[in-house]
């Protein structure tokens, strides 16, 4: 055949070497091809940090997303172990992360570097699809003006002064946990789950900040409806739930169930938070509405925030803490039942009776400030162990950070490990993995009342973040934890249920690994009151004084 060829080729052309190089011609081609499709199932946003060490075993398109699992940050937490690379970067499919793993090194990314870290990430679904109506949240906006004035105005809403005029909100929220707490167990006949009586006061709470609105009723409709979009959105916005934020492709596949889902909740979110403006507005028009984020703004009174950022910021504070107060809050009664636990009660009983001998006064005197040391250790251990927002929320780098010589692009998305770095056995000792109030605590010789230990950082975990984007509602989320722990504490000696007991491991007791903040798995407690005379008591004075407040209930 090649003979033939050759045979008819005139005289004097170069057809040895061509036909010697057509197969080598081929195979570079085929090497080119092949080159390319690497290239383009390895391409990532941002190139390869050089100096910083990658996770083996990146796939192409996917990159280490199948790796990382359902759980994140147990799964870093490993590598960093496995590889004794604290800070080491990924890939998030076309996405390159840097994920950082020990306290230190959190601590040094938040704080040290807190002017190149200050940017947030924007995601296909939650940004492009969910957000598309009523702006982002806070915490899921990139860093601009717009995003500044809205931390702002959350800031000085939430502000300790601000948290004087709420008094009478942590009053009646708190009083109605018990209240409802101690019909539904029969005065501590029946045992009961706690979770539903903590996520109202979560919700009740922030609705009041935003649309001086509230709910009674545990299983209210409005209040369920709105608990039940938040945590199908919050399980929207994970990486292992939702791959096309990372593998573009998947975007355009037919009958795309994310994308359908991700609207129908969109549209259901835009109900309630419609219904809630009207609310607003229909009360201002009857001159019965109560001071709130929203009716100040609408009566334009002080801010030149837009419509869709006031809309923004009340879904900040609204979604801000319907998830996390009730996971800290459940998780840490769920502790506090194990026998152990009860062992802690009886110790923060103990305190609350020095600061408040008559446990009326307690009542009376619990929301205004939080002076009982031991229960401020409890609430700390809390938000330490179970860290209810494990991989925090994404940051992006706005400059350079230069780490150890490693240069991190503009632009990088930066995943911080809250879970590993408050587990950290070098900043935490070797007890880290176990839950223990008393780790706050100055050690005091026997008999001598217990002693806050000072932090060197913030409340000294890492559960809140930390440095510009730092969670705005820190104080007022201190403030609830206090003021509801305060009253069930003092009411009863909390048991956990023999069938049904609390799951107390860090990672375990989470029900979806893959949501953003973490659902404790369910259980029940027996509560014992500790004076039932007191109790009605306490319940009868507080009932009386809170009449007044907050009249427009749904
Ligand atoms: C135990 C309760 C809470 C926990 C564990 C928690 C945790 C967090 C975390 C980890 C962040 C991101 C911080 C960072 O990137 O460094 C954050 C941000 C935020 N949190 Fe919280 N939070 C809690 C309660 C609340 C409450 C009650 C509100 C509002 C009423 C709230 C409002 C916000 C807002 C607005 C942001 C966004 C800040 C920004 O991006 O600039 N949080 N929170």
């Amino acid at each position: 055949m090649t003979e033939d060829l050759l045979s008819t080729l005139p005289f004097g052309t170069p057809t040895l070497p061509a036909l010697a190089g057509q197969p080598l011609v081929l195979a570079l081609a085929a090497a080119a091809l092949l080159f390319a499709i690497w290239k383009a199932v390895t391409h990532t946003d941002i190139p390869h940090i050089k100096g910083l060490p990658e996770i083996p075993g990146a796939l192409p398109v996917v990159g280490h997303l199948f790796a990382l699992g359902e759980d994140h940050a147990s799964t870093c937490e490993r590598w960093w172990r496995q590889h004794q690379w604290s800070v080491f970067q990924i890939r998030l499919g076309n996405t390159r992360a840097v994920v950082v793993n020990s306290f230190d090194d959190c601590r040094k990314m938040l704080v040290g570097n807190q002017s190149a870290v200050i940017d947030r990430p924007k995601l296909y679904t939650f940004h492009g699809v969910i957000s598309s109506t009523q702006g982002f949240t806070i915490g899921s906006s990139p860093w601009d003006s717009s995003c500044a004035n809205k931390r702002k105005a959350a800031g000085t809403a939430m502000s300790k002064v601000a948290m004087r005029g709420y008094h009478p909100m942590l009053d009646l929220e708190s009083y109605c946990i018990v209240r409802d707490m101690q019909k539904d167990s029969e005065a501590g006949a029946v045992e009961i789950s706690v979770r539903p009586y903590i996520q109202r006061f979560a919700l009740n709470t922030t609705l009041t900040l935003c649309y001086g609105i509230r709910m009674d009723a545990v299983y209210d409709t409005l209040l369920r409806e709105i608990l039940e979009v938040g945590s199908a959105i919050s399980l929207l916005r994970s990486a292992s739930e939702n791959y096309q934020d990372y593998i573009p492709a998947l975007r355009y596949l037919p009958n795309n169930e994310k994308t359908a889902r991700s609207k129908e909740l969109r549209d259901r979110r835009d109900a309630y938070l419609n219904l809630l403006l009207d609310k607003v507005r229909a009360m201002i028009k009857n001159g019965t509405d109560k001071p709130c984020i929203s009716a100040a703004i609408l009566k334009d009174e002080e801010t030149k925030l837009s419509g869709v950022e006031v809309s923004s910021i009340c879904l900040s504070l609204v979604s801000g803490g319907f998830e996390t107060i009730p996971g800290t809050l459940t998780s840490c009664i769920g502790s506090l039942s194990t026998p152990e636990g009860q062992i802690w009660q009886d110790r923060a009983y103990e305190d609350i009776k020095r600061y408040h001998p008559d446990i009326r006064d307690a009542w009376t005197n619990s929301f205004q400030e939080e002076k009982v040391p031991y229960l401020n250790a409890i609430i700390k251990e809390a938000g330490r162990y179970y860290t209810v927002s494990s991989m925090s929320l994404p940051r992006k780098t706005v400059s350079e950070v230069n780490w150890n010589g490693a240069i991190i692009p503009a632009k990088t998305m930066i995943l911080i490990n809250a879970q590993a770095g408050n587990h950290d056995v070098d900043h935490f000792g070797s007890h880290a993995g176990k839950f223990d109030p008393e780790r706050w605590l100055e050690p005091t010789a026997p008999g001598e009342p217990p002693v806050e230990r000072k932090s060197t950082f913030g409340v000294g975990h890492l559960s809140f973040g930390a440095g510009s984007r730092a969670c705005s509602g820190q104080n007022i989320a201190q403030r609830l934890l206090y003021s509801a722990l305060i009253r069930i504490l003092s009411s009863y000696k909390i048991v956990a249920s023999e069938s049904e007991p609390p799951n107390t491991d860090y990672v375990d007791y989470n029900q979806f690994k893959t949501a953003l903040v973490a659902i404790p798995r369910d259980f029940k407690v027996k509560l014992i009151p500790r004076d039932n005379g007191v109790n009605e008591e306490c319940l009868a004075m507080t009932e009386e004084r809170t009449k007044g407040y907050y009249k427009h209930e749904t």
